[in-house]
């Protein structure tokens, strides 16, 4: 790609044709509408036959499609190849290994060759006007691709040269990619100037399967499980399924729910969409947000049992206030902000939208992707939420085993084995302590903090816990035991006094 050396020919072109367009604004108001129809065809015809050049656009969204368009997206990447060489105006772009990634900004042009044919790329953008814009809320803005050629490489540009754009093009976005971690942001005015709805950091957790606490054998079974996955897109195509799958995580809080998503996710190279579910509004906003999700992707709802009321209303996380409060509020309040606010409150996202997108018809848009739900409580969901087609694969995440605990001593003490190892063994067989806490035993709490001392540290832990549940054991029988002996009581007075 060399600079453009178009720019003089460009600039003499534009102020000749501005100079042209003024003096047919003046004169046509002399002339009567038939006559001016037939001369507009006229010199339509005859810019046809004097301008030699041929022009291609590729907009970033196509008609009502709500996705970026895969041409546009490919044409980005084939360009930002020597845009840093050839073009003024950049924008860069967080990309793999903390690089930036450059690509040309809006109306910068610039020349490329193929086969001996030169071209020209330039990048535009339409303002739509729409009533309602401010300053905050600027109109929305289109952009797309202009691609200028000689129509003697009408052939060459339309059979060859575009295929090998989008070929390599996609080829660089894969080799740049740099993961990516997207969440929805509550109330978002998708209309705005904003192209996405999603707002994504780069993601770069450093766990992995190898360093992730579990059974071997079921660590080994979940890892052969994803790459069947991504690897089966003949496989999909032929039984006829959308190339998705669902996984469901189950277990205590500080298990490794989050930690294992993060494993997944760096193991198939795929980005994660977070999905609050709670700051969506309503299943239309869930559509838009899902179809934007990209292929090679994991969406995440995390908490499900939290973020959705199983008889299709949304549940207000936390401490939010329920339906019905917030209907009496409404009709409590004079002021119009906190109506609205209140308002936003009633969330219309139902189980039936959701489902719709797991394996409804919504599904089949996009390929590769994984979805994954958290919860603490598997018994709280409903069974069509959690039936296989959709949550095809059930994991549970339990306390910390031995072969768990040895993999953290691998991560955090760089420890294969120790003579301590068999105390801590003995100990994890009779209590119940999470990886999580495992883990912040094994964490050195000064620098002087040796190996040994760490594991002393765990062994103390683990015997506290087992100490504390055998005492609330022991407060239990006496409870049980002491409503056992109510119990007895009550029905031997009863007996009496049926008897007297
Ligand atoms: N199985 C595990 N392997 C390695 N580290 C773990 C594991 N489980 C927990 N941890 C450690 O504990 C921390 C908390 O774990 P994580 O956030 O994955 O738990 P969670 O199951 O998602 O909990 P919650 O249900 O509260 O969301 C992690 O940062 C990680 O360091
Ligand atoms: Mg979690």
């Amino acid at each position: 790609m060399k600079p453009t050396t178009m720019g003089e020919t460009w600039a003499r072109m534009g102020s000749t044709l501005a100079g042209l367009m003024f003096l047919w604004a003046f004169i046509q108001q002399f002339i009567p509408y038939e006559f001016r129809r037939y001369i507009e065809k006229g010199i339509n015809t005859l810019v046809s036959f004097t301008y030699p050049y041929v022009e291609i656009s590729i907009h970033e969204h196509m008609g009502n499609e709500l996705k970026r368009s895969e041409a546009y997206i490919a044409v980005e990447s084939y360009l930002s190849t020597n845009t840093a060489r050839n073009v003024k105006r950049l924008k860069a772009e967080m990309g793999k290994n903390n690089k930036l990634t450059l690509s040309m900004d809006d109306y910068e042009k610039l020349t490329d060759e193929y086969q001996g044919a030169k071209v020209w790329w330039s990048l535009n953008k339409i303002i739509r006007s729409s009533i309602g814009s401010t300053y905050h809320n600027p109109e929305p803005e289109r952009r797309y691709y202009k691609l200028i050629f000689h129509k003697r490489y009408r052939e060459l540009v339309t059979e060859s040269y575009l295929e090998h754009v989008m070929k390599e093009g996609k080829a660089m976005k894969e080799r740049k990619r740099q993961r990516k971690l997207y969440t929805n942001s509550p109330g978002y005015n998708w209309s705005s100037y904003k192209s996405t709805i999603w707002s994504h950091i780069a993601f770069e957790h450093p766990a992995s399967f190898q360093t992730l606490a579990m059974d071997s054998k079921k660590k080994q079974e979940i890892v052969d499980d994803l790459v069947a996955f991504s690897n089966g897109k003949d496989y999909y195509a032929k039984i006829g399924k959308a190339w998705k799958r669902g996984y469901l995580l189950y277990g205590p809080p500080g298990t490794g729910k989050s930690t294992m998503i993060a494993a997944m996710a760096k193991l198939l190279d795929y980005d994660v969409y977070d999905l609050e579910l709670t700051a969506v509004k309503d299943n239309t906003e869930l559509r838009k947000l899902l179809v934007e999700v990209t292929n090679r992707s994991i969406l995440v709802i995390e908490d499900i049992d939290c973020s959705l009321d199983l008889t299709g209303q949304r549940n207000n996380k936390a401490e939010r206030l329920s339906k019905s409060n917030v209907g009496e509020e409404i009709k409590k309040s004079n002021d119009k902000e906190e109506v609205k606010e209140l308002k936003s409150n009633i969330s219309k996202v139902t189980l039936s939208g959701l489902l719709n997108f797991i394996d409804g018809l919504w599904s089949s848009c996009g390929e590769e992707r994984l979805v994954v739900f958290t919860t603490n409580y598997v018994g709280k969901l409903d069974p069509a939420l959690v039936r296989r087609g959709r949550m095809d694969k059930h994991i549970e995440l339990s306390y910390c085993s031995f072969d768990a605990f040895k993999v953290l001593a691998k991560n955090y003490l760089v420890l294969e084995s120790h003579p301590l190892f068999d105390c801590i063994h003995k100990l994890m067989n009779e209590t119940k302590m999470t990886p999580a806490d495992v883990a912040e035993n094994l964490m050195p709490k000064s620098v002087f903090n040796d190996a040994e001392t760490r594991l002393l540290n765990l062994i103390q832990a683990l015997r506290e816990v087992k100490e504390e549940t055998e005492r609330s054991n022991v407060k239990q029988n006496q409870e049980d035991d002491a409503n056992a002996i109510s119990a007895l009581l009550n029905v031997s007075q009863t007996s009496k006094l049926v008897d007297d």
